[in-house]
């Protein structure tokens, strides 16, 4: 069985906005909700569990239970960082799931193929995170904002979400983690902590952390070209249509 775990409990501090920004509108609903119905549109993932942060657990299962087209979805209160949320969310996942995405919430532009790509990944080695290499040179840079040196560009990949694990391995990180002290900005980096390989698979550049305000002009902007694609699309079978029509014409007048 397969547990998608969605850490929605952060404060969305850099969006600026008075409320988490995982509710923000997006186009038509807010970010969380793009998430889970990217995600539930995903048959090989079984059920969900969505960590909100503590007073607003009850409210989001309220809504999230009352939603169609969800999958069976469990809403848990999460911690003061993102890796303790994760935690909490893994200790309410069912002895029956064997593999576990980890999912920000705020990423709302995910597609099936990246999800599918990930879960592939982690049945063959066990841990895989969905990555895009750099476009930028990438500088270290030290005191008094000096550059100290330029990593190899090919080397670099910018790490998104969803990242899989098999489900022991993942418990057993996040409590080495615990145990030594340890904090990751993600999931993958606890699973390096114990030593064991993660493979990247392909993300998708559109796969956007909404971070700051920027963000949703650029997804709105990707959602609306989404909705541009499908008007084109129409558009294309009318003008393939009419040419038939016109095609049969001639060639009748031909006969
Ligand atoms: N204590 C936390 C912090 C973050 N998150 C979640 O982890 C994801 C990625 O985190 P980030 O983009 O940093 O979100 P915030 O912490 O909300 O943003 P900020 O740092 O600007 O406050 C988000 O879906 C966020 O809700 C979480 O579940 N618990
Ligand atoms: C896990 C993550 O999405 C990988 O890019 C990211 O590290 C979490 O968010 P943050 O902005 O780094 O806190």
């Amino acid at each position: 069985m397969i547990t998608a775990i969605f850490p929605a409990a952060g404060k969305g501090k850099r969006m600026g906005a008075p409320f988490n920004k995982v509710f923000a509108a997006l186009s038509d609903k807010p970010i969380l909700i793009h998430t889970l119905l990217s995600f539930s549109r995903c048959s090989a993932v079984d059920n969900f569990i969505v960590v909100a942060a503590p007073d607003e657990v009850e409210p989001v299962a309220k809504v999230l239970h009352s939603l169609p087209g969800i999958k069976p979805c469990k809403v848990v209160a999460g911690g003061t960082e993102r890796q303790y949320s994760v935690y909490n969310g893994l200790r309410q996942v069912s002895p029956k799931t064997d593999i576990v995405l980890v999912h920000d919430a705020a990423r709302p532009l995910i597609s099936p193929n990246v999800i599918n790509n990930v879960i592939s990944e982690v049945v063959r080695s066990g841990a895989a995170v969905a990555a895009v290499p750099v476009t930028n040179t990438i500088k270290v840079i030290g005191d008094d904002n000096m550059v100290v040196n330029t990593p190899d560009r090919n080397t670099l990949w910018m790490m998104q979400t969803p990242q899989g694990f098999k489900k022991d391995l993942l418990v057993g990180a996040h409590e080495q983690a615990r145990q030594d002290g340890y904090l990751g900005t993600d999931d993958a980096s606890l699973v390096e902590h114990i030593g064991h390989p993660v493979r990247v698979v392909m993300g998708d550049y559109k796969n956007i952390k909404i971070t700051s305000p920027d963000d949703l002009i650029y997804a709105e902007a990707i959602l609306g070209k989404k909705a541009v694609s499908k008007v084109k699309a129409e558009v294309s079978v009318a003008i393939s249509n009419a040419f038939e029509e016109m095609k049969a014409k001639i060639f009748k007048t031909r006969i």
